[in-house]
């Protein structure tokens, strides 16, 4: 695991861009997988920046989402398939046919995580998975104590995450209790794992992804079994490592044109 420390969100964002580029530069129809929630939004604003400059071409880029509510009415607007269009899709001028996520609404949901595997399976795999961390040390929507060999499945939201994530609705009890998420297992199959994650709240959950064990309560910690995962933080999110030191001095021995 790599792990790079930067001075603020933007700075994240920025790095993080440049590798996206870079893939779409090798691989212009790479399978993105993109996170939601307010942490990656730096990433998305510099990669369309990039785009809008014509530094870089997103044209034929395909966007695969990572999980999603259960039970919103469809086109709401805090529907992770709303936001990802919002965030990413529409900025980056792709259309909606260039993205794939799960059926939140679907009658049958157990079926509909079955058929989103299928898809990611179908589609190649996930080239670079973009990752925030919940305040518990989630990733996805795959809550602590989630199998780190799980598939796409429906959970239920912990108190925390459903209080963490209460500011994107009009009220609390408006708040799902059920999600759709790639699992962990799910999660793994893609070639490059890019976790950003910034701010002090979030300190304790990067330092137990990091430094602790691999372990079900600590889903980010699943990163520590993959072999291309990278760990971006700000300084307020590395302040409980206990090698950050280590991981300054190792990302800055490195050429620039290696990137992450
Ligand atoms: N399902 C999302 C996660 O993908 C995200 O990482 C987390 C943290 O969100 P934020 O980055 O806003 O703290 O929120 C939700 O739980």
């Amino acid at each position: 695991m790599e792990v790079v420390i930067v001075q603020n969100a933007a700075a994240g964002g920025e790095l993080i861009a440049d590798s996206i580029a870079g893939l779409l530069r090798r691989k212009p129809d790479a399978l993105l997988g993109v996170a939601t929630g307010s942490t990656p939004l730096p990433i998305y604003q510099a990669l369309t920046a990039k785009v809008r400059s014509g530094e870089v071409d997103a044209s034929r880029a395909r966007i695969a989402q990572l999980d999603e509510y259960v039970g919103l009415p469809a086109g709401h607007p805090e529907s992770y398939r709303s936001v990802v269009l919002r965030e990413v899709v529409e900025p980056l001028g792709l259309s909606e046919s260039s993205f794939i996520g799960p059926d939140g609404a679907a009658e049958d949901v157990q079926a509909a995580c079955e058929a989103y595997d299928r898809a990611l399976a179908e589609a190649g795999g996930v080239d670079l998975q973009l990752l925030g961390i919940g305040t518990d040390g989630h990733i996805g929507f795959n809550e602590p104590c989630s199998s780190l060999a799980s598939r796409t499945r429906i959970k239920t939201l912990t108190r925390q995450t459903r209080e963490d994530n209460a500011r994107f609705f009009d009220s609390p009890e408006e708040v799902p209790h059920h999600v759709i998420t790639q699992g962990i297992g799910t999660i793994l199959e893609a070639r490059h794992l890019v976790l950003l994650a910034t701010g002090e709240g979030k300190a304790e959950a990067i330092a137990q992804a990091v430094e602790g064990p691999v372990a079900a309560l600590v889903p980010a910690s699943a990163l520590q079994l993959h072999p291309h995962a990278t760990v971006v933080v700000d300084e307020a999110a590395a302040s409980r490592l206990k090698l950050a030191d280590y991981f300054r001095a190792t990302f800055a021995s490195k050429p620039d044109w290696q990137g992450i």
